[in-house]
């Protein structure tokens, strides 16, 4: 049995207790859960056969009573000193890996500053906001499938690029290949309709991290009518730690003020509106701190959209949020709008940038307020660009 320091001032204190799957070079990947800068095996620790499993899925459907069983079980194991040594693993031993298996993955545009940036930047002739905007949250759906965790390579995405004063388009690598600051929800409990705001944290297990990489020329090019596709769909990543919603309790806010007001499928009698603080750093430098607490949808009436119309959902649904920007220029979530469409480049020290370039690493952290002035940390989802080393067609 071993009581466990760990700095005061951590972001994975006894009131964090984020769920991760890791591996060391001797244990296949299992469930964990991190505390300072450990990693507690909770298969070792509860014999619960659900944390053997290498995603935490089976965990996230049990449901919210199980959620808070096994959060008062690892907190009294820390509190009392009785976690046993062999369930003890550093977090510089162990490698993470995809923390669960996704089934769907939608992609809001819950953010009004975002939105009309990009609104000016791809529809400089109309107003920036689309009608429909403030009556219901906007998404697409985006590719479960590339879904990685952090710290995977991200390939260079290849497609058809017409810039507007090209004659036709050409194929071959994106050149303006952009990241987008969000943060990500996700399904813990299965539903066979719809999930009304107030059923919220009935059904959802917690947040991540999530970095959308988009490539704008791909995007701006094939996205009318239907919206994104092949510019989102070659990677998003997300960070490895899911913090659970029972440890964002400190960290419920409201949105802005909704006007309309929203029809009633969408009304929250508390909202889960989150005041989450992110960075953005590019090659080392902070370029970026988005306030998730602006964004004008909430999570709750995120999801109760996706379902509105009667949709089931099932364990490991993740939704993101959309990209995240503040007001302020130094709060926006996406190159494309930190540069404005690439005419105002960034300072990086000694360089400066657009968009990504070959061997460029972004890195995306966030963290929330806790009990007592803590802070709850999120870690961060990181991403190096490689060169496109895919055949052309011919
Ligand atoms: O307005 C558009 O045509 C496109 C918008 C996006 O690229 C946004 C998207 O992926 C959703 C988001 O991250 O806010
Ligand atoms: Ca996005
Ligand atoms: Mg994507």
């Amino acid at each position: 049995m071993t009581h466990i320091d760990i700095p005061t001032d951590s972001e994975f204190g006894i009131d964090n207790l984020p769920y991760g799957i890791f591996g060391t070079p001797s244990t296949a990947a299992r469930g964990g859960i991190r505390y300072g800068d450990m990693v507690i095996d909770l298969f070792v620790a509860l014999g619960d056969p659900d944390f053997a499993s290498p995603r935490l899925n089976a965990f996230m459907a049990r449901g919210r009573s199980r959620w808070v069983e096994v959060r008062e079980a690892v907190t009294d194991m820390l509190a009392s000193g009785t976690t046993p040594a062999e369930a003890i693993v550093s977090v510089s031993d162990v490698t993470m890996h995809l923390p669960f298996e996704v089934a769907d993955y939608v992609d809001f545009y819950a953010s009004e500053h975002h939105a009309s940036n990009i609104g000016r930047l791809f529809r400089p002739d109309s107003a920036p906001l689309l009608p429909n905007w403030r009556h219901l949250p906007v998404a697409y759906h985006g590719r479960a499938g590339t879904v990685v965790v952090s710290g995977t390579d991200i390939t260079r995405p290849r497609g058809q690029r017409k810039a507007p004063d090209e004659p036709s388009p050409t194929f071959g690598p994106s050149r303006r290949l952009d990241i987008e600051a969000e943060m990500g929800f996700v399904v813990g409990v299965p539903a066979d309709g719809p999930i009304s705001p107030d059923q919220f944290s009935e059904h959802v297990f917690g947040a991540v991290i999530v970095n959308d990489w988009s490539a704008r020329d791909i995007q701006a090019w094939e996205y009318v009518p239907l919206g994104p596709n092949l510019g989102k769909s070659f990677a998003t990543s997300i960070s490895p730690w899911v913090v659970p919603l029972l440890a964002l309790e400190q960290a419920r806010t409201s949105t802005p003020v909704q006007d309309p007001e929203p029809l009633e499928y969408l009304r929250e009698s508390r909202s889960w509106a989150l005041d989450i603080d992110l960075t953005v750093a590019w090659n080392g430098h902070v370029v970026s701190r988005p306030p998730y607490s602006s964004m004008y949808w909430s999570p709750a009436q995120m999801l109760a959209h996706e379902t509105s119309n009667g949709a089931t959902s099932r364990t490991g649904d993740l939704f993101a949020s959309g990209t995240i920007s503040g007001p302020e220029k130094n709060q926006r979530g996406a190159f494309i709008e930190l540069t404005w469409g690439g005419s105002e480049p960034v300072n990086l020290g000694s360089e400066t940038r657009t968009f990504l370039e070959d061997g460029d690493e972004v890195v995306i952290a966030a963290s929330a307020p806790g009990p007592n002035g803590s802070r709850i940390g999120f870690g961060d989802v990181r991403g190096h660009v490689r060169g496109s080393d895919l055949h052309l067609p011919n």
